[in-house]
């Protein structure tokens, strides 16, 4: 890696890019050698070998397609800087073939890397280590060195190191089974939290959280390895990759839950463990006498009790894990919200969005935020045009600020008419990533918009005066994904916003009246 200094005079010339966040992750770890053999992004032919059959084209074993996406207009270019999104270059890429890929026809850029500069890294880059930065040698377990044959060199003692990759803290029976796999091993355990989600600091914290139910001398260090696109999205592959990132860091074991053919380093998957609730210890299940009750808490049962803000019980989880996961995953009566209406202009979209905030004002102990479709026009989006392209951008802002509300545990209100699926789609994406959301179809018919027509642009749009008018000479594509539809011809406002509530408390984010 270079100083930190600016870009060099030589680079200044060159196009920007900023890969998304999968990809500058991947950067990163081809940058920092986690990734060997690869030093850079992967060509046509590599990616379809990859795809295939697991292995590059040269046949080395190689489990996902690591490749960047680029615009066309970047495809004509030798060299290309990658920068992280607040600008800052971070390598240059030399593109040895700009390709197209099949499926999506998304164009790709491959080529070897050259760092300029580390990643900066937000919350714990304190904890943040390269595989060549990690303290090693490191001791073997007491008593589990060899005895020197006489007269001759000691021999390197043989180290098992095991490696807990997740994207899960770990809970009560998982440290249980890292303390026996790693004993039976006679391993060091690298616990490796792997960032890329929304709650990646209260995962770092959960884990640090349990340090002192880890072997002696557990060592974390936080990787950046999100979950892939669904198209990649497979989990045995993903055990691969994680086992490459496991060798890169010095394991022979990757713990895992599934045995996996031919990765990287050999997984180890521990035996079954229960609770058994009459001694009130986890244990493996081999062990628990079989008139003895057994409990587990599963992945629902939590989410429920999380929901209603109930307490996490103590033999399941350590309370520094259950506090992290209070703060993942609020009561649902102080958790982020976005209610989202689309719907035709003039189909009651501002009258029931702004009936609701009124109302859950008037109820107290949620804070609400209304973007009414004109008023982020005029705000937000002053100056768009009713273009796709320009709606799309409307639509995308609206989804970022009600993100952001709703990561803080606000209730964002949002009308516009969102006449786009995908768009409506990517803002869904976005929220409920640090929260809920929830789409009210405002399915009013076009003919009673038009009669209200309460700005006489229906007028205006039949007369041709505004062009790409929505319904007349613009498309709206109906949702078939809402949460709840509302034909304002059929109802009062009242009653529409009274549907709205029901929904709100039935669901438990507001309580009854
Ligand atoms: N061409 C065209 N098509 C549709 N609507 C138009 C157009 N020109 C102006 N208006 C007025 O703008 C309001 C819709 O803005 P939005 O931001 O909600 O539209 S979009 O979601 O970006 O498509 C919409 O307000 P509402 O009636 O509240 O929906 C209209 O008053
Ligand atoms: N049940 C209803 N819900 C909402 N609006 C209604 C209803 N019945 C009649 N209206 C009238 O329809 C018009 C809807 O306008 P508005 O709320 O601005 O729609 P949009 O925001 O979708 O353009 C208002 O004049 C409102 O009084």
């Amino acid at each position: 890696m270079t100083a930190e200094a600016g870009l060099p005079d030589t680079l200044r010339d060159l196009p920007a890019w900023t890969p998304g966040p999968v990809e500058l992750a991947d950067l990163e770890l081809i940058l920092a050698g986690v990734y060997r053999p690869l030093t850079g992004f992967l060509g046509s032919f590599d990616t379809a070998m990859v795809i295939a059959g697991g292995r590059l084209a040269d046949g080395t074993p190689w489990p996902v397609p690591v490749t960047l996406s680029v615009p066309k207009e970047l495809t004509d270019h030798e060299r290309l800087v990658l920068q992280d999104p607040e600008g800052v270059p971070l390598a240059v890429l030399r593109v040895t073939e700009a390709w197209q890929d099949p499926t999506s026809h998304g164009w790709r850029l491959a080529g070897p890397l050259e760092a300029l500069r580390a990643p900066a890294h937000g919350p714990f880059h304190g904890l943040r280590r390269r595989p060549d930065e990690l303290s090693i040698p490191q001791e073997p377990p007491a008593g589990k060195l060899a005895q020197p044959p006489e007269g001759g060199r000691p021999p390197t003692p043989p180290v098992n190191k095991l490696v807990v990759a997740t994207r899960e803290p770990l809970h009560r029976k998982q440290l249980g089974q890292i303390r026996q796999v790693s004993e039976r091993l006679g391993a060091t355990v690298l616990v490796l939290p792997l960032l890329g989600g929304e709650h990646d600091e209260s995962l770092v914290r959960a884990l640090l959280g349990v340090r002192r139910e880890l072997p002696d001398g557990a060592q974390i260090v936080p990787v950046p390895l999100p979950v892939r696109g669904a198209e990649q999205a497979d989990p045995e592959r993903d055990v691969q990759l994680q086992a490459h990132v496991a060798a890169a860091y010095g394991a022979t074991h990757l713990l895992a839950d599934q045995d996996v053919e031919g990765t990287a380093v050999p997984t180890v998957v521990p035996e079954p463990w229960a609770y058994d609730a009459d001694v009130e210890v986890w244990r493996p299940v081999a062990r628990i006498e079989p008139d003895h009750v057994q409990a587990e808490l599963t992945r629902e049962r939590l989410d429920e009790l999380l929901d209603a803000g109930e307490p996490i019980p103590d033999w399941f989880t350590p309370p520094a894990v259950a506090r992290e996961l209070a703060l993942a995953r609020p009561p649902k009566l102080s958790r982020g919200i976005t209610v989202f209406f689309t719907g035709l202009s003039g189909s009651g979209k501002s009258t029931v969005a702004r009936g609701l905030a009124d109302a859950l004002i008037e109820r107290g102990g949620r804070t609400v935020t209304l973007l009414d479709g004109d008023v982020v026009r005029r705000m937000l989006s002053s100056g768009l045009t009713f273009s796709r392209a320009d709606r799309d951008l409307n639509i995308r802002r609206i989804g970022f600020v009600a993100a952001e509300i709703t990561r803080h545990g606000g209730t964002a209100i949002c009308a516009p008419i969102a006449p786009y699926a995908a768009t409506r789609a990517e803002v869904r994406r976005m929220v409920s990533a640090v929260g809920d959301f929830i789409l009210v179809h405002v399915s009013t018919p076009l003919e009673e918009c038009e009669r209200r027509d309460r700005k006489g642009l229906y007028a205006k749009a039949r007369a041709g005066v505004i062009p790409e008018f929505t319904g007349i000479s613009d498309p709206y594509e109906k949702p078939d994904d809402a949460d709840l539809t509302l034909d304002t011809s059929r109802m009062s406002p009242r009653e529409a916003v009274d549907k709205v509530l029901d929904l709100l408390v039935d669901g438990g984010w507001v309580r009854p009246a």
